[in-house]
């Protein structure tokens, strides 16, 4: 395992050995909520009409993943199942029909995908897919309702938001894998499959954030910290970084957040602080906790008339939105953003080249790289708070 910048050259030769064959393969396997994931192997279908097979070379841990694994947001839970959702890797083979993907392109998974033929599709006011939109309750391949992954004994087991990224080979919808330029580093793309586009896809697809603005970000995660790069490229002048983990103040200013607020250190409600330090209210709010009553904070943080708050995190069931319908009276208003508001087959290949160009920094976001047997470790890393992205090297 090199480390990262050896790997901006990374080439993975694909084999024809294996087109049209069953693979077997290392995958790490949930058998049951919070059970440690078990690495072992497994069988993988070639794919069928529409599917591509990929090998995936690296995958990073999203919250997303944690809160499935845990059973704590809305996700079905079936097992056998192979999360993950965030990796970057090389086409191995092609099923019928497919005509914008070959053997050997570079590609990003991505769980909301783009058939660019439906209603939705042709809409610029949302990118969610008539069919292949992200649905945390379905766990097998879109075409014939079956799983292309079985154990050694035959066994199904589960997909996971049209990607399961957590082995050395996936099938996925065609309509959920990106080409991406051959010479952009693989490493770094990964985070394009998911956290890194979410947040700045929020920011400037979903509020379109303009210089001089004020924003206050709550969870400085991997997608938090992505709101504050998007912000930051945008010339917001005032970002607020909002976590109730100090470890996350430093990696915030290194990102660009002009000041930290700490909820526990205050003897305030965080809205109220937020209010007094910028005039009555931030004009944009992100939650990126995936909790609701840091949502609320949020939606108070905003100023009256015209505040906007970006949904981002993933809440659990059965609570709902925890506002009174007569405070959007105020002026404030919420909106929620998946995977940025990007349509990730027709828009992440600029969005590659903008981070490729500098224009968008990637440089704090992968904290730690372990081999991909280590996998429970990177879980471990991100519960404790101390990684943004792990990335698995599988
Ligand atoms: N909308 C989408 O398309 C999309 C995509 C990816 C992730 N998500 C969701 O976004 C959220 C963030 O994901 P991540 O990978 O960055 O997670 P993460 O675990 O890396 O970061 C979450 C951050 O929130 C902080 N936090 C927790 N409780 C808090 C509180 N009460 N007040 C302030 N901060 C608090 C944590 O300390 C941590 O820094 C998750 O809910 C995830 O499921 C949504
Ligand atoms: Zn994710
Ligand atoms: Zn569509």
């Amino acid at each position: 395992m090199g480390s990262l910048e050896n790997q901006n050259s990374y080439h993975h030769t694909i084999s024809s050995d294996t087109i049209g064959k069953v693979i077997t393969c290392k995958a790490a396997v949930a058998y049951g909520v919070g059970q440690p994931l078990v690495v072992e192997e497994i069988l993988v279908d070639p794919p069928r009409s529409k599917e591509v097979r990929i090998r995936v070379l690296f995958s990073s841990i999203c919250h997303t993943d944690l809160g499935a694994w845990l059973g704590e947001n809305e996700a079905q839970q079936v097992y056998p199942r192979i999360f993950g959702h965030e990796a970057s890797g090389v086409v191995e083979s092609v099923g019928e029909g497919v005509e914008d993907l070959e053997v050997g392109d570079h590609v990003v998974p991505i769980f909301n995908g783009e058939c660019g033929e439906c209603a939705y599709c042709k809409s610029d006011k949302t990118n969610l897919c008539g069919t292949y939109r992200v649905n945390a309750f379905k766990s097998t391949m879109t075409g014939d309702g079956k799983c292309r992954f079985r154990t050694k004994d035959g066994d199904p087991i589960y997909h996971f938001l049209n990607t399961s990224t957590f082995t050395e080979y996936t099938v996925l919808d065609s309509a959920c894998v990106v080409k991406i330029d051959p010479k952009a580093p693989l490493p770094r793309m990964t985070l394009l499959s998911c956290g890194v586009s979410t947040g700045l896809g929020a920011v400037w697809n979903t509020a379109n954030v303009q210089a001089g603005a004020s924003v206050a970000v709550f969870g400085l995660g991997a997608v938090g910290l992505a709101v504050v790069e998007g912000a930051r490229a945008r010339g917001a002048s005032t970002i607020i970084g909002v976590d109730i983990n100090p470890e996350k103040r430093l990696k915030g200013q290194a990102i660009g957040i002009t000041d930290f607020l700490n909820p526990k250190d205050l003897d305030k409600p965080v809205h109220q602080k937020i209010r007094e330090m910028t005039d009555g209210g931030v004009q944009y709010s992100f939650e990126c906790a995936g909790n609701l009553d840091v949502l609320r904070e949020a939606f108070l943080s905003t100023h009256d008339g015209w505040g906007l708050t970006v949904i981002l995190g993933i809440h659990p069931s059965p609570r709902l939105l925890p506002i009174h319908p007569m405070e959007l009276f105020d002026g404030r208003s919420m909106v929620g953003s998946v995977f940025g508001h990007f349509k990730g087959k027709s828009q992440l290949p600029q969005f590659a080249a903008q981070c490729m160009n500098g224009e968008v920094k990637l440089d704090e976001f992968i904290t730690h790289e372990l081999p991909f047997v280590k996998i429970n470790e990177a879980f471990q890393l991100l519960i404790d708070g101390k990684s943004l992205r792990c990335l698995l090297h599988l």
